[in-house]
């Protein structure tokens, strides 16, 4: 099969430093993949590079999608919500892709709003602030704005932290709903248990790529040992990464 993104011998940088460093292997259209590793691993950073937010320093992040082809969600500590913004309006901001970024707001699109709303369990709650919400009741907005937005690649920063048991079942049955209509969903998160019950594929990143392939195979004992001991050896203050440190392939 045709992968639908290739990563081809990527590395990200922040101020030359890798946060990323030479990874390889692609996504099969319609796959449903965890992206696990310690923290500071990179693995915000690779969603960030997918999408092209950030720019490889080397290598390449290879496909054809538009950047609406992407629905996002961010890591909570990434987002301020003391926005003066109500529920319906933050959902609504996901139809940008049909109506354009200063487009007027079609009756048809509130519908739909209500409707994403409904289907997170917050009927009822589209005028409310979302500086008033609950962690558990934001993230529900955020699905439903990702519901709104239609996109065919969908990518989750830790979706689930900080989220109770039931929102976090809640929203796994929409990721399955998103991987069952053929959506491509790439998400980072922290509970193993979750990625071995949820996401048939994982990619195990320290910096470098640890495994990469069917979750039961990267998960090993064996491969999360590499992944600690890698975190372990990091030097924040290492030099600059230069192409003679590339693995041999
Ligand atoms: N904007 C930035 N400027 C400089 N360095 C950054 C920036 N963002 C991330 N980094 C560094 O890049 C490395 C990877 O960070 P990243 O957030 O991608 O890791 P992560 O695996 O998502 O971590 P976590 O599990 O803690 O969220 C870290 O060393 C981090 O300090």
């Amino acid at each position: 099969m045709t992968p639908l993104i290739r990563l081809d011998d990527l590395t990200v940088a922040y101020d030359r430093h890798p946060a990323v460093h030479h990874v390889s292997g692609a996504f099969a259209p319609g796959s449903l993949t965890a992206i696990a590793g310690p923290n500071g691993a990179g693995k915000s950073t690779l969603l960030k590079a997918i999408m092209g937010e950030l720019r490889p320093a080397e290598g390449r992040v290879e496909h054809r999608l538009g950047r609406a082809e992407f629905g996002y969600l961010p890591q909570a500590a990434e987002i301020d919500r003391r926005f003066p913004i109500s529920v319906i309006d933050t959902v609504m901001l996901g139809a940008w892709k049909s109506r354009g970024a200063f487009g007027r707001v079609a009756p048809a699109d509130v519908k739909r709003a209500g409707e994403a709303l409904a289907a997170v369990g917050l009927d009822g709650f589209g005028r409310r602030h979302v500086g008033s919400l609950s962690a558990g009741q934001f993230q529900r907005v955020l699905f439903a704005r990702l519901l709104l937005q239609d996109a065919g690649v969908i990518l989750l920063d830790e979706p689930f932290t900080a989220i109770d048991a039931r929102t976090t079942r809640d929203l796994l049955d929409i990721v399955s709903r998103w991987h069952g209509e053929g959506r491509t969903v790439i998400a980072v998160l922290h509970d193993f248990e979750l990625v071995r019950t949820h996401f048939p594929q994982t990619l195990l990143l320290a910096r470098e790529l640890v495994g990469w392939g069917p979750t039961g195979d990267v998960m090993s004992s064996a491969n999360l040992m590499k992944a600690r001991a890698m975190a372990e050896r990091w030097d924040e203050d290492a030099e600059a990464c230069s192409p003679a440190e590339a693995p041999a392939a």
